[in-house]
């Protein structure tokens, strides 16, 4: 890479604000980003607390049914691979080497959940995503079995409803129904993990004695974790049916777990850091006090409320969840966590599924600029059901108050609005489980670029919305925890990383965001209730494609069967 070029990247990054390097060596710290959509590779310089080079590829996701989301857990670690290696051959611009790099910390998206077998390694199945819905009626399955089928019965154990998000519940489902899990399983063969645990068993060494762990705040995404205990609750195990054997160790989210052994670029670096990604943000933007929040945009949006070391039980359609514990000896810090499970993912949505943009990052703001208003749209992304605070899984998709005067520009917009509405769901949320409203907000995360969104969220909300210094808060937050553990990154050291670049402050009145507000409510009204879990005859696109490839009067023909079929079959 030429210098102008590093000049040119250095101030994409850092604004004016560019690091003064004085020829001096310092500790480096690597930091794997593994999103929903997208692997990152970020290498810090600790002490300055500065990100020097980075490399991103897009990862594949297949949607084989609708509402299944399933990665693949070997390109995952084929782009973490290419995504250090690049990082690396940048480092000599900068005159250091993979050598300088003291740590590697691992933070990724949560709830994702892979099988493989322990002696070859080889996946079970596809990872199945967080925000994949296949779990339907493992759930019911579940609920038949609590008291009142009541879906928050396991809120005071775990700090989570019963629903299609948690590991334990994809975990069942691959039981249930992937032989090779099931065999696997009788032979003890059988490994579980959230990515954390796939990506560091793999770097240790995989079959040849991969460190079979995760973090805290990863294990308590699982509906397995007791979060009193920080260990596996033999009842949850119990009910959910999985071994203790199958799950990794839990362990903090900062302390040398082991060393890189796979024969990759990144061999003999110590592993030291573990986040889930929304509890890395939390760590990146600096919210180590209580009362202190961050929402960070991604594929889903995530608001995490630091309660200290108090887990508080929400009442309001909250998750409790452990935000990072720094340290085999040090305490567990709790955090209230409002989840959305579309707000990126919406907007390629709109550029894959209905074609209305080309590019996410160009035309979502430009094209949503043109309108002042939605015209009095209101969408309401529940792709794969609600998350908080309504946990509703028959909630669908709507876009609804169309007229003969609604353009694309008018529903892009609306789109950007739902992520607004949705973060004042949660604050709603938050305000009465803590009984204080937050005064502002702190945000980070890809889409908060978008000075569009920003807008709209001060708008919709009516508190100022503070951007992160850098984007990317997740990487940041595991790099911070790496560091802390091998002693070359400290608190205060990060600190104005947390500095605010740009405030958006409220410009409507209380009266006007109320109204709007009223109305998204009734929005989300309609979309509750859309989807049943009983089984009918519907026009799949499977189905479709085969219907179109037979010919015409077979089709008629066909059709009128079916008809008649499903009419006898009625009013049995
Ligand atoms: N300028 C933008 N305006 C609106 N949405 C954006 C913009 N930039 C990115 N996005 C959306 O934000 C999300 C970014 O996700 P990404 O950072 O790749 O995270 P991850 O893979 O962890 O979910 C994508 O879903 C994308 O559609
Ligand atoms: O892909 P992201 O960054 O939206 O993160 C996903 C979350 O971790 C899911 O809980």
């Amino acid at each position: 890479m030429s210098f102008k070029r590093i000049l040119r990247r250095q101030k994409r990054i850092y604004g004016d604000e560019m690091p003064v390097r004085d020829g001096t060596k310092k500790s480096l710290i690597g930091a794997i980003d593994d999103g929903t959509k997208t692997v990152r590779f970020v290498i810090y310089e600790a002490e300055r607390s500065e990100e020097l080079v980075s490399h991103q590829l897009d990862k594949t996701e297949a949607q084989p049914q609708e509402g299944w989301y399933e990665q693949d857990p070997l390109e995952i670690l084929h782009n973490i691979k290419m995504c250090a290696e690049n990082a690396i051959d940048q480092l000599a611009e900068f005159g250091y080497s993979k050598d300088d790099i003291v740590a590697l910390g691992i933070t990724n998206q949560r709830e994702t959940t892979i099988a493989w077998d322990k002696f070859t390694g080889e996946p079970l199945h596809p990872a199945i995503s967080w925000n994949d819905i296949r779990t339907d009626s493992t759930v019911d399955a579940i609920l038949a079995k609590v008291p009142d089928r009541n879906k928050n019965y396991l809120k005071n154990i775990s700090g989570l409803p019963i629903s299609p998000y948690f590991s334990a519940l994809k975990m069942r489902w691959l039981k249930d129904n992937i032989k090779s899990v099931r065999r696997a399983s009788r032979d003890k063969r059988l490994l579980f993990g959230t990515v954390d645990s796939w990506i560091v068993w793999n770097l240790t060494g995989g079959v040849h004695g991969g460190l079979h762990i995760t973090d805290v705040t990863n294990a308590s995404r699982t509906l397995l974790m007791n979060l009193e205990t920080l260990n596996w609750d033999p009842m949850l195990c119990r009910l959910f049916g999985i071994h203790r054997e199958s799950l990794p160790q839990i362990r903090s989210s900062a302390e040398i777990y082991g060393i890189v052994k796979d024969g990759s670029i990144l061999d003999g670096i110590r592993i030291s850091g573990i986040l889930g990604n929304q509890q890395s943000a939390l760590v990146g933007q600096n919210c180590l006090q209580a009362g202190q929040a961050k929402n960070t945009y991604r594929t889903g949006c995530f608001l995490l409320y630091n309660t200290g070391t108090r887990h508080v039980q929400s009442t309001h359609g909250l998750l409790t969840t452990v935000a990072y514990k720094l340290g085999p000896n040090a305490p567990a810090v709790y955090a209230l966590e409002g989840s959305i499970a579309v707000a990126g993912g919406a907007m390629k949505f709109l550029r894959d599924n209905l074609k209305l943009i080309k590019d996410v990052t160009q035309d979502t703001e430009h094209i949503a600029g043109q309108v002042f208003s939605t015209g009095d749209v209101y969408f309401v992304p529940a792709l794969n059901g609600l998350y908080a605070p309504y946990w509703r899984k028959d909630a669908r998709g709507i876009i609804c108050g169309l007229t003969a005067f609604t353009t694309k520009n008018h529903i892009i917009r609306a789109a950007l609005e739902a992520v607004c509405f949705q973060t004042r769901d949660i604050l709603e949320a938050m305000n009465k489980d803590c009984g204080m409203p937050l005064s502002k907000l702190h945000v980070d995360g890809r889409m908060t670029s978008n000075d569009l969104l920003m807008q709209l969220q001060a708008d919709l909300t009516g508190i100022p919305v503070l951007r992160a210094q850098s984007w990317d808060m997740s990487a940041l937050g595991v790099g911070v925890a790496a560091g802390h553990a091998v002693g070359v990154w400290a608190v205060e050291r990060w600190r104005h990383h947390a500095t605010p670049t740009h405030t958006f402050l409220p410009t409507t009145t209380d009266d006007d965001r109320d109204a709007r507000y009223t109305k998204w409510k009734m929005a989300v009204q309609r979309s509750l209730g859309w989807a049943s879990t009983k089984k009918s005859i519907t026009m799949t696109e499977e189905r479709f494609k085969l219907l179109a490839s037979i010919p015409a009067t077979l089709y008629l023909i066909g059709s009128f069967t079916m008809l008649v079929v499903s009419n006898i079959l009625k009013d049995r």
